[in-house]
């Protein structure tokens, strides 16, 4: 995808931090890990919000804090700071008890690794079978074929793992994961073993559970093919959600559907946003930077430093900020 030229501002702010019936709702999320005495903040006041019944891919750089992210949304780590919830409950609340509950019933995993997601000697039915005794759901048998139905993996539910394809121990990865009617489906890299054509069928599939059966699902991936399967992509840097892209189906003059999309820099609760770094190289911003109110947008423009501070210097094509030259031209 080419990145436009003007970013928009992203409806993932003050608004969407506060929105009480968003599925997931993230605000100013810190996670601190020590290891060895050194401090490293993997999340660094991340604000996220999802809307009940979508579908949302999470990228970002190795390292950006995207799997910190989703252990905490998956109830198997806390955050140092910040607020979290998944379908109404706070995570900083659950006890003991009542988190085991929060992994079983409100939401549903898939992960890369098969061995992670299912057990190497049971099939697929009885994988499915498994997961839905440990919650207690009724009507094992008849949920259990229509998930391997609707995962179109219903000819593998007599397999083990080591006889289906990477393709197909995801798909019934998914089914098992949705076994227990999880409000949230959380993927981390669930296409990340699988060849290009097989993660297309994996992500479709996704996208279908999400249409089908209106569970807000989350997808972590490096999948550069993933922007083609769901509307919406949140990119991590730094520890902190910095950009978004929307897509929406647009129809041309001449009646053509064609696909649109828009990029959003993400403003969070309390005003702060990252700008992209290629805008910050071309400008030669760093530091500090002039803003503008105008009537309906806000200017931004590198620091002009006085003579003589060589190592603040600003491209040869800066002069000043175009309000110094409104005010200088006034007089
Ligand atoms: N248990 C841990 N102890 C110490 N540091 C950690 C721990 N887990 C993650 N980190 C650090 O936190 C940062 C974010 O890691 P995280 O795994 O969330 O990134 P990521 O975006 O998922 O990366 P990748 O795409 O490579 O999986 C990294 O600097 C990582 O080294």
């Amino acid at each position: 995808m080419t990145t436009p030229t003007v970013l928009g501002a992203a409806a993932t702010g003050a608004d969407a931090a506060t929105r009480a019936d968003a599925a997931i709702r993230c605000a100013d999320l810190v996670r601190i890990f020590t290891a060895d005495g050194v401090e490293v903040q993997a999340l660094q006041g991340l604000t996220l919000s999802v809307d009940s019944g979508e579908l949302v891919a999470i990228v970002g750089a190795s390292g950006s804090g995207k799997s910190t992210l989703l252990g905490i949304l998956s109830g198997l780590d806390k955050p140092t700071a910040g607020q979290v919830s998944v379908a109404g409950r706070d995570l900083l609340a659950l006890s003991s008890r009542e988190r085991v509950d929060y992994r079983r019933r409100t939401v549903g995993f898939v992960w890369q690794q098969t061995s992670r997601n299912l057990l190497g000697y049971l099939t697929a039915r009885e994988n499915l079978a498994l997961a839905m005794s440990l919650a207690k759901t009724p009507d094992r048998e008849r949920r259990s074929a229509e998930l391997l139905d609707l995962l179109e993996v219903a000819h593998c539910a007599d397999r083990r793992p080591s006889e289906l394809s990477g393709g197909e121990q995801q798909r019934v990865a998914i089914a098992v994961g949705l076994a227990n009617e999880p409000r949230v489906l959380l993927a981390d890299e669930p296409t990340g073993e699988l060849d290009e054509a097989t993660s297309a069928e994996v992500l479709e599939a996704m996208r279908g559970v999400n249409r089908e059966l209106g569970v807000t699902t989350l997808i972590v991936t490096h999948d550069p093919t993933v922007s083609e399967h769901v509307a919406r992509t949140v990119r991590i840097r730094d520890g902190r959600t910095s950009t978004e892209v929307l897509r929406r189906t647009g129809v041309t003059a001449e009646g053509d559907e064609h696909t649109v999309a828009e990029e959003y820099a993400v403003l969070d609760r309390v005003g702060r946003l990252q700008l992209p770094q290629e805008y910050l190289t071309t400008l030669g911003m760093r530091e500090r930077v002039r803003l503008a109110l105008e009537a309906d947008h806000v200017g931004v423009w590198p620091h002009a430093q006085p003579a003589g501070h060589a190592e603040q210097s600003q491209p040869d094509t800066y002069q000043q900020d175009p309000s110094q030259q409104d005010q200088e031209a006034a007089r």
